[in-house]
């Protein structure tokens, strides 16, 4: 039999657990330097393999995809996924596939996406106009907000047909509630690997858990009886109308029926999946070109020779900017929004790599070390979208899921189901952003100095908030709609 992948020793009862630390992806990628591409680790009884380049990656997505098309048990899927029913943590089978299906045809096709759209656009202009009057106003923008505060409007009126966050009071709390769910699921729960530990819930998790889980519920109860109530005629081209018709007309997946459950967990995935990705994706974005003033310079440079300066960016622009396609690319490999992916589990034992990976283990895909191996990227800590471009080490690579080297949306089966919209998403709200304004920092900070820490969760936040002055810079016509 072939040896298990190399690994630190771990401690007699928790394995490897306690040398996580606070950012664990990072203190895996130092693993990596040390143990090599493919690690082995034991959190308490469970074996866990790590993948830390694009060879490896390669293998367990692509070539042992199948073997990995689920995910391993743990206490989020329990207690905040109303018990795996939802579609992240659903078994790979029928219901899973009928509900990825739904989720295609009305939200994520290239038709879905194009009739979305004017939502979007319109979202994003609401996003302008706040800019703009707190710019006026002198005041300082929390990006962090005005940012999110869009994608959660304009997928929420994809998703239920109106804006569940009217109010900035609402959009705030909601908002905490998503960042709370994302740090919940990234931490690497005792209970989970040391069965005899569970019931003590050692760090309290599977305790805000399920209080977080009973905030999410009685909003998604809300959501359902308002839709319920409302006369739908004429309307319903919303993915939770679509899935209430699709229930009152008593259709069936293979494994049985859509329940409410399945519906309000499905809206969970969405609304919390969708919104913090795309959202501090493009707060790295926004941090990263304030921190390289030339290049911003340039960016605008060719938003202005595309777009003008009398009209904001539109979508179908977006293909006509390279370089600006290049920084998002960059941005995606710096900052890959889920640092750890979602985890995998092996149905059967395989060998990867000559090594021995038993049925049962934890994959973790370190999409963050994948996108920063120094054998494949030069400088990799640099940010430099030239790398991107034509004459570039990397001008052929895109983050869609082929290219092993950049993978932040993960690759196989069970890739990032909403890739397509969080592109779109990242993209208008970035280049919006600096198409229509310049940004100072406040206090008389200066952009070598701007803090670049990372909070870990299963989404990467920045620790500090990025909070800056916008300058208007487009002819004021532009801004018109705004007023
Ligand atoms: C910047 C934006 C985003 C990034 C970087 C991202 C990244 C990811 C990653 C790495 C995975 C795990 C893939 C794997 O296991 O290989 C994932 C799964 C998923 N994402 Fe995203 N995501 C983003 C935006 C979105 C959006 C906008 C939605 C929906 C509105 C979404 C919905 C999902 C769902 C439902 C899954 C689970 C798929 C499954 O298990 O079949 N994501 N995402």
């Amino acid at each position: 039999t072939q040896p298990l992948p190399p690994g630190p020793k771990g401690w007699l009862i928790l394995g490897n657990l306690p040398q996580l630390g606070t950012k664990p992806h990072q203190t895996l990628y130092n693993l990596s330097k040390v143990y090599g591409p493919l690690i082995y680790l034991r959190f308490g009884s469970v074996n866990v393999v790590v993948a830390s380049s694009c060879n490896v990656a390669f293998q367990f997505l692509k070539t042992h995809d199948a073997n990995f098309s689920n995910r391993p048990p743990n206490s989020g899927a329990e207690h905040i996924a109303y018990n795996y029913q939802d579609m992240v943590f659903a078994p790979y089978g029928s219901r899973w596939r009928a509900m990825r299906k739904m989720c295609t045809i009305h939200l994520f096709s290239a038709k879905a996406l194009d009739d979305l759209w004017p939502i979007r656009q319109a979202e994003v202009m609401s996003m302008v106009k706040e800019v703009y009057l707190q710019g006026k106003k002198g005041k300082v923008v929390d990006v962090s907000h005005v940012i999110n505060v869009c994608s959660m409007d304009a997928l929420s009126k994809a998703l239920v047909g109106w804006k569940v966050c009217g109010e900035a009071k609402e959009a705030s709390e909601f908002k905490s509630m998503v960042v709370e769910l994302m740090q919940l699921a990234g931490v690497f729960n005792v209970g989970d690997f040391v069965k005899g530990l569970a019931w003590i819930d050692p760090q309290g998790v599977v305790r805000k858990m399920k209080k977080l889980h009973k905030r999410f519920d009685k909003f998604f109860d809300s959501l359902i009886e308002a839709r319920r109530t409302r006369n739908n005629k004429g309307e319903g081209r919303d993915l939770l109308s679509v899935l209430l018709n699709f229930q009152g007309e008593g259709s069936d997946f293979e494994e049985g029926k859509l329940t409410d459950i399945n519906i309000k967990a499905l809206m969970l995935n969405l609304f919390t999946a969708g919104t913090d990705t795309a959202s501090s994706t493009v707060e790295w974005a926004l941090a990263e070109l304030i921190c390289h003033p030339d290049i911003l310079k340039k960016a605008q440079e060719e938003l202005d020779s595309v777009v003008g300066r009398h009209q904001f960016v539109k979508e179908q622009d977006l293909q006509n900017l390279p370089l600006f396609q290049a920084i998002i690319k960059e941005v995606f490999r710096l900052h890959p929004a889920t640092p750890l992916s979602i985890p995998r589990v092996a149905e059967n034992e395989c060998k990867i790599n000559g090594y021995h990976v038993p049925k049962n283990a934890t994959l973790l895909v370190n999409l963050w070390a994948i996108s920063k191996d120094p054998a494949i990227w030069k400088n990799p800590m640099r940010f430099d979208p030239d790398r991107f471009l034509p004459g570039g080490s990397h001008a052929h690579a895109h983050v869609k899921g082929n290219n092993f080297e950049l993978i932040p949306f993960g690759a196989g089966r069970r890739k990032c189901a909403g890739m397509r919209l969080g592109l779109r998403m990242v993209q208008i709200m970035t280049a919006t952003l600096i198409h229509g304004f310049d940004w100072v920092l406040p206090d008389g900070q200066t952009h070598d100095k701007l803090d670049m820490e990372e909070a870990y969760g299963l989404s990467l936040q920045r620790a500090v908030p990025l909070v800056a002055c916008p300058v208007p810079r487009l002819e004021p016509c532009a801004y018109e709609i705004a007023y």
